[in-house]
C-alpha cells in the first residue's frame, strides 16, 4: 500500500515539473513575438557622408563670389551647411570628417595593387561597392602598369591636431587687393595721361603713348590698336578735354583687356564626378603657391577639395602643397619619393577625389624647362593618365608677370603640350608691366582668370577687367 502511494507521488511530481517547463517555454515564445531575434543593424550612412568619413574635409561657410559656375551643378543633395563659422575654426562637426590624428594626406587611392597605408595615415576608402571597370585594351594599360610598379604615395607623420584657417572670401579680397594692383600698375596710367596732357596731340605725343604702352608689355598689336582708336576718336570728335581723353583711354584699354571672355573657374562637380583642374607652369612662377591659394578660394566657397602633388621633381614642393592644404583641412595625395612618376600621383589624386565625391581635384605639376621635349612628354603623359580617370575640365597656366616676353615664350611651350584654358598671372603686385594681361590673352587666345597680388595666403583674386583698368588709371 505504501509503495503505491510513493509511486503516485513520484508521478505527480514528474507531471508538475513537465507542466511548469511547458508553461515557461510558452511564456518565452509569446514575449519574443514568435520571431527569432536578430542582432541590431546600424542604419546605413548616406553615400556622400560615408565616403568622406576618413577624409579631411573641413569647409568654412562663406558667400564668396568667385565665379566657379563653369560646369554642371549636379552635386548630390547635401544637408544644409552652416552660413557662419567661429572665428577660430575647428574641424567640422561631422564626427568622421577629420579623423583623429589625420594628416590631411591621402596615400594613393584604391588603385589595384598600389601599396598604401602605414602608421599615422588615413586611407580614404570608397564607401559603397566599387563598380567593376571593364579591362582596358593592352595599349591603354601601358601607363597604368608603369605607374603601379614605380610609384606609391607614402604616408607622412601625423601632425598634432591643428586649428584650421578660414580663408577670405573672393569679394573681400578684391577690395583689399585693388590698391595693391593700383600702386604697382598706375605708373602706366600716369605715363599715358601725362603724355596726353599737352596742348596738342601731334606725332610726338602718339609716339610717347606707344612707348608707354609697349613698356608695360602690351605688345605691338594691342598698342597699335589703342593708339589708332584714340587718333580716330580725336579726328571724329575734335580736340578733347582731358576728362574725355581719359574716358576714351579707359574704353580702349578695357576693349583690349576684354570684357566678354569667360573667366569662370571649373569649380563645380560635373555630373557625378569632381571637376579636375590641372595647374602647369615653370617652377618658380608661383605655381604651387597658386594651387594652395586656389584651394583656399574654393574652400571659402564651401567646396570639398582634393590636392594632387604631382610636382615630384622637388620633394619639398609636395611638402609645401600639403602644408597649404592642411591649413584649411584639404587632403593631399602625394608621393614621398623624389622623382616619382607625376602621372601616378595625378592618377591617384583624381581617383581619391572621385571616391570621396569632392567638388574639385587640383593637380599641381612640375615645370622644368631645361628640357623642353622632356617637359612636354611629361605633361602630355600626366594629362593622358588623368584622362583614364576623368576628363580635365581646366588647365591653368601660371605665369610670372614680372618675366615679360620671357614668360610669353614659356607660355607658348606649355600651350603646345597641353590645352590651356586659362592663365593665372602671379606677382602682378611686383610689376608695372600689367600690360602682359593683354599680351598673354592675345597670344594664347585664353583669358586671364586669376591674378596673384602678393605672398599672403589669400592674395589671389579672380581677374576683373574693370577693376584692373580702373587701377591702372587711378
Ligand atoms: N609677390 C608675389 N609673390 C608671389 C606670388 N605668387 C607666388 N609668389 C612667390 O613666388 C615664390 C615661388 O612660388 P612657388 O609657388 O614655390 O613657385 P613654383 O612655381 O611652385 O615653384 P616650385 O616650388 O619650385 O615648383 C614664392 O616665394 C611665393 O611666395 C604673387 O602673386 N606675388
Amino acid at each position: 500500500m505504501m509503495s503505491h502511494v510513493d509511486s503516485l507521488w513520484e508521478i505527480l511530481v514528474i507531471i508538475t515539473v513537465v507542466v511548469l517547463a511547458g508553461l515557461g517555454l510558452l511564456v518565452g515564445y509569446l514575449r519574443g513575438g514568435g520571431k527569432k531575434s536578430a542582432p541590431p543593424v546600424a542604419p546605413p550612412l548616406p553615400a556622400r557622408e560615408a565616403k568622406t568619413r576618413s577624409a579631411n574635409t573641413y569647409k568654412p561657410g562663406s558667400t564668396a563670389t568667385i565665379d566657379t559656375s563653369k560646369g554642371a551643378t549636379s552635386k548630390p543633395a547635401e544637408p544644409s551647411k552652416p552660413s557662419a563659422q567661429p572665428t577660430t575654426p575647428t574641424p567640422k562637426d561631422r564626427s568622421g570628417d577629420v579623423a583623429a590624428g589625420g594628416t590631411g594626406t591621402v596615400p594613393p587611392a584604391a588603385r589595384e595593387g598600389a601599396p598604401t597605408g602605414g602608421p599615422g595615415t588615413e586611407r580614404v576608402e570608397p564607401a559603397g561597392p566599387q563598380q567593376a571597370q571593364p579591362p582596358l585594351p593592352a595599349t591603354e594599360t601601358a601607363d597604368i602598369e608603369q605607374i603601379s610598379e614605380q610609384d606609391v604615395a607614402t604616408p607622412t607623420e601625423a601632425p598634432a591636431e591643428q586649428q584650421l584657417e578660414r580663408p577670405e572670401s573672393a569679394r573681400g579680397r578684391m577690395t583689399r587687393l585693388r590698391s595693391r594692383l593700383a600702386s604697382s600698375n598706375n605708373a602706366l596710367g600716369k605715363g599715358l595721361l601725362t603724355a596726353l596732357s599737352g596742348d596738342t596731340l601731334d606725332d610726338a605725343v602718339w609716339e610717347d603713348v606707344e612707348d608707354t604702352l609697349l613698356g608695360a608689355d602690351l605688345g605691338v598689336d594691342a598698342t597699335t590698336e589703342i593708339v589708332d582708336g584714340l587718333k580716330r576718336r580725336v579726328q571724329v570728335e575734335g580736340a578733347p578735354s582731358s576728362e574725355q581723353l581719359e574716358s576714351w583711354l579707359h574704353q580702349e584699354l578695357l576693349a583690349q583687356v576684354g570684357v566678354d571672355m569667360d573667366r569662370r573657374i571649373a569649380g563645380t562637380r560635373v555630373g557625378d564626378r569632381p571637376a579636375v583642374i590641372m595647374v602647369v607652369g615653370v617652377n618658380g612662377t608661383g605655381k604651387t603657391t597658386t594651387v594652395g591659394k586656389l584651394a583656399r578660394v574654393l574652400v571659402a566657397e564651401d567646396k570639398d577639395i582634393m590636392l594632387g602633388a604631382a610636382d615630384t621633381f622637388r620633394a619639398a614642393a609636395a611638402d609645401q602643397l600639403e602644408t597649404w592644404g592642411a591649413r584649411v583641412g584639404v587632403p593631399t595625395v602625394r608621393s614621398d619619393k623624389e622623382g616619382a612618376d607625376p602621372a601616378a600621383v595625378a592618377f591617384d589624386a583624381v581617383k581619391a577625389g572621385k571616391d570621396n565625391e569632392v567638388d574639385v581635384v587640383l593637380v599641381d605639376t612640375a615645370g622644368r624647362l631645361h628640357n623642353k621635349v622632356g617637359l612636354m612628354d611629361e605633361l602630355a603623359k600626366v594629362k593622358r593618365v588623368i584622362e583614364k580617370q576623368s576628363p580635365i575640365d581646366e588647365c591653368l597656366l601660371v605665369l610670372d608677370a614680372t618675366t615679360g616676353q620671357n614668360g610669353m615664350r614659356q607660355a607658348e611651350i606649355f600651350a603646345q603640350a597641353v590645352d590651356i584654358t586659362g592663365v593665372v598671372l602671379t606677382k602682378l603686385d611686383g610689376t608695372a608691366k600689367g600690360g602682359i594681361v593683354v599680351l598673354v590673352q592675345r597670344e594664347l587666345g585664353v583669358p586671364v582668370k586669376l591674378v596673384g597680388l602678393g605672398e599672403g595666403a589669400d592674395d589671389l583674386a579672380p581677374f576683373d577687367p574693370e577693376a584692373f583698368v580702373d587701377a591702372v588709371l587711378d
